[in-house]
């Protein structure tokens, strides 16, 4: 049982106002999930009808050999089709990514006044944010999960107000993913047929925001999300997860004797890390890519952690589809927008699948 004090307004108060997060409350030792956090059953998962993505992870290090077209061709082909595909052999240190996610779970075992202090409004930088589910005041339930992200600015700014519990780990991490995805990116416009200067994917991916997610042990997962179903605002999205799984993809179309509608799990693989298409490469290819929507399981006998980099547009910048696409194809299937109103929308709505994508509707 939640302790007494908790019910209401004052247990929203709690865990989102006061920064105690999820893990606060889990610290008390709760039996059952408080009902702010029993989703509707329509968003519940029932994880025993799940199948798990079979693909093994594509190598990119065969990109430099004489597989580089079919390597290519691979990662075009998961782009199109489920809009997530893993990777190994991605330049980032396989070492690193053990370190990375101790360096999660050193930030959030710490006391909640330790964490509080990177609440939205009271964080030394606006660049550094700690709360929990994703936006509390809009939703009809809370997500079980607690969160610090991180947007990246200059190494300056980042040594100086990123937590020293993980700031070193996360830059390198950023440093390296960055490269990984900023080649991923030109591959997957190179097959668009589209060439593109350097300064305009510095400015797609010009945005860098790297996110720790923290998901307690939950006393009822059957209950309760971890993450809603949602899709991602940006270009591509490169996420470490740890080995509990839960991440579900939903199938865009039938492939692979699985059907459009299903929810797969992408297995937690040693070593890989996670690739998803956003909503902006979806708008930019003219719907040619799928930015999926996916969600996220709790568990009920361990914590999980995720570290997602969201590699997005600057704000400032004027997004819309490819214009030699828009030909190609005799129509364009979204409208133009400046990403910063993109942004907006997304933060200021619940989870709710892909209807973030509706904003960049032809009206
Ligand atoms: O924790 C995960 O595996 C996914 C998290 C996620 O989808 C997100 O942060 O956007
Ligand atoms: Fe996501």
């Amino acid at each position: 049982m939640a302790p007494s004090f908790l019910d209401g307004n004052s247990l929203f108060n709690f865990v989102v106002r006061d920064g105690n997060g999820v893990k606060g409350l889990v610290d008390f030792g709760l039996s059952e999930v408080p009902e702010q956090f029993v989703q509707p059953p329509k968003e519940r998962i029932d994880k025993l009808n799940a199948s798990t993505l079979d693909n093994p992870p594509i190598d990119l290090s065969k990109l430099d050999g004489p597989q580089h077209e079919q390597i290519v061709e691979e990662i075009a082909r998961a782009a199109e089709t489920l809009g997530f595909f893993q990777v190994m052999n991605h330049g980032v240190p396989v070492e690193l990514l053990e370190s990375l996610k101790d360096a999660v779970n050193n930030f959030f075992g710490q006391p909640p006044e330790k964490k509080a202090v990177y609440r939205k409004g009271v964080s030394p930088s606006p660049s550094v944010k700690y709360g929990t589910s994703f936006v509390p005041d809009k939703e009809k339930a809370l997500e079980w999960k607690d969160y610090i992200s991180m947007a990246y600015t200059t190494d300056a700014e980042a040594l100086e107000y990123w937590p020293q519990e993980c700031r070193d780990v996360v830059l390198e991490y950023l440093r390296t993913s960055i490269k990984m995805a900023r080649k991923v990116v030109e591959i997957l416009i190179g097959k668009l047929g589209v060439t593109l200067d350097d300064s305009i994917i510095d400015g797609l991916i010009g945005l860098k925001v790297v996110n720790m997610n923290f998901y307690p042990a939950c006393p009822n997962p059957e209950l309760t999300v971890g993450v809603g179903r949602h899709s991602d605002m940006g270009m591509l999205t490169v996420l470490l997860q740890d080995d509990i799984g839960g991440l579900y993809v939903k199938m865009e179309e039938e492939m692979d004797g699985k059907r459009k509608g299903d929810w797969v799990e992408i297995p937690a693989v040693p070593g890989a890390l996670v690739i998803n298409v956003g909503d902006t490469l979806q708008i930019l290819s003219n719907g040619r890519y799928k930015s999926a929507e996916h969600r996220v399981r709790t568990t009920s006998t361990k914590s999980r952690v995720s570290i997602p980099i969201f590699a997005a547009p600057k704000p400032t910048e004027r997004i819309g589809p490819l214009p030699q696409l828009v030909e190609r194809d005799g129509v364009a299937r979204y409208r133009e927008f400046i990403f910063e109103e993109y942004m907006n929308n997304f933060f200021s709505n619940a989870h709710d699948g892909k209807k973030s994508l509706d904003f960049a509707n032809n009206i």
